[in-house]
């Protein structure tokens, strides 16, 4: 593809803990040979390449090596084998000055722990890091405040992190990150702390942001629905290693392994499949009558489904061309299940 523009990617990654003399590393060695040797096997022989202004969303259960991914991809961590490169630079080959350069200039991250500096304000910590960057009082005040009043917090610039709630604190931590416009984004479970309706309003934020300008973003989460609302791709793990990277509608109808099958079973597949991935040639049907979205999914227009006539439907591109033909019945056994 012409048009690939890889921001991160890992190579071959491994992240294992443990002080004792460490095994070679290859797809042949076992997690109990390294547990063996007194080694816990975080992450194993992950490759992956994440595209500008792509969002991928990391999955897995609790343990399965998501933050620890992440925490290398971000050289949070140095990885034991394995190679990070960030807009082309070999990140594990980079001085401490330089690490630094690059995260301020181009990395926001926000994790669990919300890292907020307990002795300033609100205020003072999303101002935080443009201070670090050099920028005038003047201005990092305006954009401070800007940030606060953009996740709700207005009005409470001058509270010390201890005078906040947990929520509330997540969202200085999420506003501190957005003060920056970091062009890529860590975020490991940014928005757990947060109340449904918050959480909600925080993720249209994302996507607003997101459509705005071609940011690069790697997420955390264990909801599955904020992935899908959230994700160009998912990549769930397991046991350290990615078991799939792939699109959500691919996640769930053509899962790699039977463990992503067993992970994603209980999801509705209508709010995951789009009408345009059951599209199909037209080949010399007739193609009458409206079209229906193909960027929207089968949950979204479940009504004109089961109401249409049509056995064939046509479905449009958000330009109006003609992606082809959804036929009706498979779009209706993903809505309604299988027919008995
Ligand atoms: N500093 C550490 N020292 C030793 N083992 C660690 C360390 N950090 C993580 N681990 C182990 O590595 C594995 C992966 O941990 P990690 O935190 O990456 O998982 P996770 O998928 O992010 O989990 P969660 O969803 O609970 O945050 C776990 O077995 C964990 O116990």
């Amino acid at each position: 593809m012409s048009d690939r523009d890889p921001v991160i990617s890992c190579h071959n990654l491994w992240k294992v803990f443990g002080t004792g003399r460490l095994p070679a590393l290859s797809p042949a060695t076992s997690a109990e040979e390294l547990r063996a040797s007194g080694h816990i096997t975080a992450v194993r022989d992950v490759s992956l390449t994440i595209e500008r202004g792509e969002m991928l969303v990391v999955m897995g259960l609790s343990g399965s090596g998501k933050s620890t991914l992440v925490r290398c991809l971000a050289r949070l961590i140095d990885a034991t084998s394995g190679r990070v490169m960030v807009e082309g630079r070999d990140i594990g080959a980079m001085t401490e000055a330089e690490l630094i350069d690059l995260r301020r200039r181009k990395m926001g991250m926000v994790f669990q722990s919300f890292g907020l500096l307990p002795h300033r304000t609100a205020l003072e910590n999303v101002a935080f890091p443009l201070e670090m960057r050099g920028q005038d009082r003047a201005s990092r005040i305006a954009r401070a405040t800007e940030m606060l009043s953009l996740v709700g917090l207005q009005g409470r610039e001058s509270y010390f992190p201890r005078e906040l709630s947990g929520g509330q604190q997540q969202r200085v931590g999420i506003a501190r990150s957005l003060a920056v416009e970091p062009d890529i984004w860590f975020l490991d479970e940014p928005f757990s702390a947060l109340d449904p309706l918050i959480r909600r309003e925080m993720q249209d934020e994302f996507l607003r942001l997101k459509a705005m300008v071609a940011k690069t973003i790697v997420f955390i989460t264990h909801d599955f629905d904020e992935a899908i609302r959230l994700a160009d791709r998912i990549a769930i793990m397991k046991d350290g290693m990615v078991e799939q990277c792939d699109t959500p509608e691919r996640i769930v109808m053509a899962p790699a392994t039977e463990y992503v099958a067993k992970f994603t079973s209980a999801i509705d597949r209508a709010r995951v499949v789009r009408a345009g991935a059951l599209a199909r040639p037209v080949q010399g049907r007739a193609v009458e009558g409206a079209a229906l979205s193909g960027h929207s999914t089968l949950h979204e227009i479940a009504r004109l489904i089961v109401c249409d006539p049509r056995d064939h439907v046509p479905v449009a591109a958000a330009d109006g061309g003609l992606m082809g033909l959804m036929d009706r019945n498979e779009a209706l056994d993903i809505l309604l299940g299988p027919a008995a």
